[in-house]
């Protein structure tokens, strides 16, 4: 039977088996299955911040407000397993929080004024263990994977609050953990590729793609995707790791750690897309490498949009990016292509997609190391210094 009851009025409510018994006016009791916003715990583990800096500032609190429901599209997952992204760094540093934090005051995530204590973490494999009423796809006891705005609180905790949009189910033939290493960097990938660079199984075939960045997280991520749709994937990355980018379906690999790319690149085939992970210079010689023929694209996924919100303030840090986004398409158009900038987006249908290439096996998890949930900092550490061969995941069940 339940563990206890609370009286609310004429209600007697069994909190841990979610029935309502109620009496209603004719006198008859009646019994009802309800889904309600229960969270029978008021607190739960999760690593947070209680102000911008480095890995010091990260403290494991256990008496963290639980995660509640708050909108009827929203669920409560329990998160066994989530990864550390470069994004999870620099928001420790405070990076985007001049929009991130408008983004909260809109959804309402933070009343008090304040992003304090604030929890990293935007990816997440888990179970559902609640559903707001408005939910209709998922149920508790679901298997479920997904990616969250910036503005949510955030998946290195016991319990996570997504929205049904941002989410899929999670892929049968793979663990959590594995599960855990993709969302992240598949929604950035999607949210690049297919979004803004309208590409889809159907135009990818056949065509040419050249990857700034090819052995990171969404570089190793963006290479399967792309070989399985049928591309010739051209990915540039250093010398230990072009085993690994020729392993995921990469026809061609550029080492930049032996000389300078740029002469090898211009004097092979022009591309058709080019996803740029690294910016700078990548992005200014890269135009160059576009084909001038066939509606090419140059997408880059380092733009100055949330620094200069920070530094500037918001709206002049706006201007000051819509001003060189101008001038950035300016040089696509010069090169007969087009210069697009790319951000990270939910998008639980796009998860739905990638769910299903896992499955059958045309996308698989890279991951370097899993750490325990009482570990996390050492993950941090490992994600500051680069260079990885495949993503940190942190286990949340895991505490040693
Ligand atoms: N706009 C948005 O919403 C988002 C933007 N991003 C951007 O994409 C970037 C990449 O993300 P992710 O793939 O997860 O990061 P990773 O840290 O996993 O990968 C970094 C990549 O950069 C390469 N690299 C590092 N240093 C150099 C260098 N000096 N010259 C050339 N290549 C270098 C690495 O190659 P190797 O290890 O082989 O040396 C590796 O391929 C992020 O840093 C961020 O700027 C990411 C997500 C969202």
């Amino acid at each position: 039977m339940a563990t206890y009851f609370s009286m609310t009025l004429n209600c007697l409510v069994l909190k841990s088996r979610r029935y309502l018994l109620y009496n209603s006016c004719n006198g008859i009791l009646h019994i009802v299955k309800v889904r309600m916003s229960s969270n029978a715990a008021a607190s739960m583990s999760a690593w947070q911040i209680n102000r911008y800096g480095g890995i010091e500032e990260l403290t494991l609190s256990t008496t963290t407000r639980a995660a509640t429901i708050k909108n009827p599209n929203e669920l409560l997952v329990r998160v066994h397993a989530s990864s550390i992204n470069p994004i999870d760094i620099r928001m420790m540093g405070g990076y985007g929080k001049a929009l991130i934090n408008v983004l909260r005051q809109q959804k309402g995530v933070t009343q008090s004024g304040t992003e304090f204590p604030l929890i990293l973490g935007r990816d997440f494999s888990g179970t559902v263990v609640e559903t707001g009423r408005n939910v209709t796809k998922f149920k508790v006891g679901d298997e479920v994977w997904g990616a969250i705005g910036a503005e949510r609180p955030g998946t290195h905790a016991k319990y996570t609050v997504v929205s049904q949009s941002e989410i899929s189910k999670k892929p049968l033939n793979i663990s959590h953990i594995e599960a855990a290493s993709m969302p992240y960097v598949a929604a950035t990938s999607w949210a690049a590729l297919c979004t803004v660079g309208e590409l889809t199984e159907r135009k990818a075939v056949g065509k040419r793609v050249l990857i700034f960045g090819g052995s990171g997280g969404i570089g190793t991520f963006s290479i399967q995707l792309l070989s399985s749709w049928g591309m010739d994937v051209t990915a540039t990355c250093s010398t230990d790791a072009i085993d690994l980018v020729r392993s995921l379906g990469a026809n061609s690999v550029v080492d930049y750690k032996v000389k300078p790319i740029w002469n090898e690149l211009k004097h092979q085939k022009r591309f058709d897309y080019i996803l740029d992970t690294l910016g700078g210079e990548y992005t200014t010689n890269g135009v160059k490498l576009l084909s001038p023929w066939q509606n090419s694209k140059l997408i880059t996924l380092v733009t100055p949009l949330l620094k200069n919100s920070d530094t500037l303030g918001l709206i002049p840090g706006m201007l000051k990016s819509a001003v060189t986004a101008g001038i950035d398409s300016i040089k696509g158009l010069k090169s007969g292509g087009s210069v697009r900038w790319a951000f990270f987006l939910p998008n639980g249908a796009a998860m739905e997609k990638v769910k299903q290439m896992v499955e059958a096996e045309q996308i698989k998890p890279v991951v370097q190391e899993t750490i325990p949930f009482s570990k996390v900092p050492d993950g941090f550490r490992t994600v500051s210094n680069g260079h990885l061969r495949g993503k940190i995941v942190i286990d949340n069940l895991k505490d040693s």
